[in-house]
């Protein structure tokens, strides 16, 4: 079913009041609530209510708790696209063939073809068997991209099964910082690290957006890799900007092809320069560099 995101944003002890508000609310429906750290030094936090069914009466209900709390403010809808990540995690039953790479499952090890990097994946819960346009779009940009610039350390942030970081430790055997918001995802990721024998070159760690002090220590990256949504793509420029190393590259996905030229300019504010497009069963992956 089509999921509706309903967020506005909000300083934190103002979202942490929300947040309690929202739960005991829609407690029964068991709708998915979030608080997202959009900006520490503005206190820009971001709340998030995802709905499905009748969203109009959802929205209504929201509007009348921020009224109760005295917190009345514009709540903006967007709807999400309509992907069940789990079952396509779930059917990697096939091995996929993007660029030079060759991912699959433990029971297609014997197929790959000489010359080509094998990628062995478990997604279990996680996101990333390499059967999404986005994940086969990032892996050809990424062969494109390491073999002309020659990155020496790397960032993939929302890494899923690690399938997009382990690419790139196969392919230029640099460090590579995998991160992810979901636990389970990290630890998914943390042993396809071991299983595909990248795991001195992979750190995992669970953090949302740049939020975790390991950044200040890793960056800034030569390659930064994301396929998450649009939207916090759009949001994260600034912080992508502020991480990146002078000349370095980022490799987005997860845009619908109507997207892309928002995506586009949100970067290209940043001192982005784009730089191409692949264009993935109606999704696109776009390099830019900084
Ligand atoms: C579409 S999956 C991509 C997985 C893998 N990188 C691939 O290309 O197949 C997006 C992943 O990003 C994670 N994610 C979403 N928003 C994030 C954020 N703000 N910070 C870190 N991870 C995020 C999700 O939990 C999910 O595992």
């Amino acid at each position: 079913m089509t999921q509706t995101r309903l967020h506005f944003t909000t300083g934190k002890i103002e979202a942490e009041r929300i947040f309690a508000a929202l739960e005991l609310a829609f407690e029964d429906e068991g709708l998915p609530i979030a608080v997202l750290e959009v900006d520490e030094d503005q206190d820009i936090h971001e709340v998030s209510l995802y709905a499905d069914g009748d969203v109009d009466t959802v929205e209504a209900r929201v509007k009348d708790i921020l009224a109760g709390l005295a917190l009345s403010k514009p709540v903006e809808r967007e709807v999400l696209p309509d992907i069940d990540w789990v079952a396509r995690s779930l059917e990697g039953l096939k091995p996929v063939r993007a660029g030079r790479f060759f991912v699959h499952g433990a029971h297609d090890r014997r197929k790959r073809h000489s010359g080509e990097l094998a990628i062995e994946i478990e997604a279990g819960l996680a996101f990333g068997t390499g059967h999404h346009g986005t994940t086969s779009g990032c892996l050809e940009m990424l062969e494109k991209v390491v073999r002309r610039e020659h990155p020496r350390n790397a960032l993939d942030l929302g890494t899923g099964s690690a399938v997009l970081a382990i690419a790139v430790a196969k392919l230029a055997h640099i460090p590579v910082l995998a991160t992810d918001i979901d636990p389970v995802a990290v630890k998914v990721a943390a042993a396809n690290a071991r299983l595909n024998h990248v795991k001195a070159l992979i750190e995992t760690v669970t953090a949302p957006g740049f939020h975790h002090p390991i950044f200040g220590r890793r960056a800034p990256f030569d390659l930064i890799v994301a396929n998450i949504l649009a939207r916090p793509l759009m949001r994260l420029a600034p912080q992508m900007a502020g991480h990146i190393a002078l000349g370095g590259s980022i490799v987005l996905s997860g845009i619908l092809e109507r997207q892309r030229d928002a995506v586009i300019s949100a970067y290209v504010g940043q001192n982005f320069r784009h730089v191409r497009t692949l264009y993935r069963e109606g999704w696109v992956t776009i390099h830019l560099k900084h």
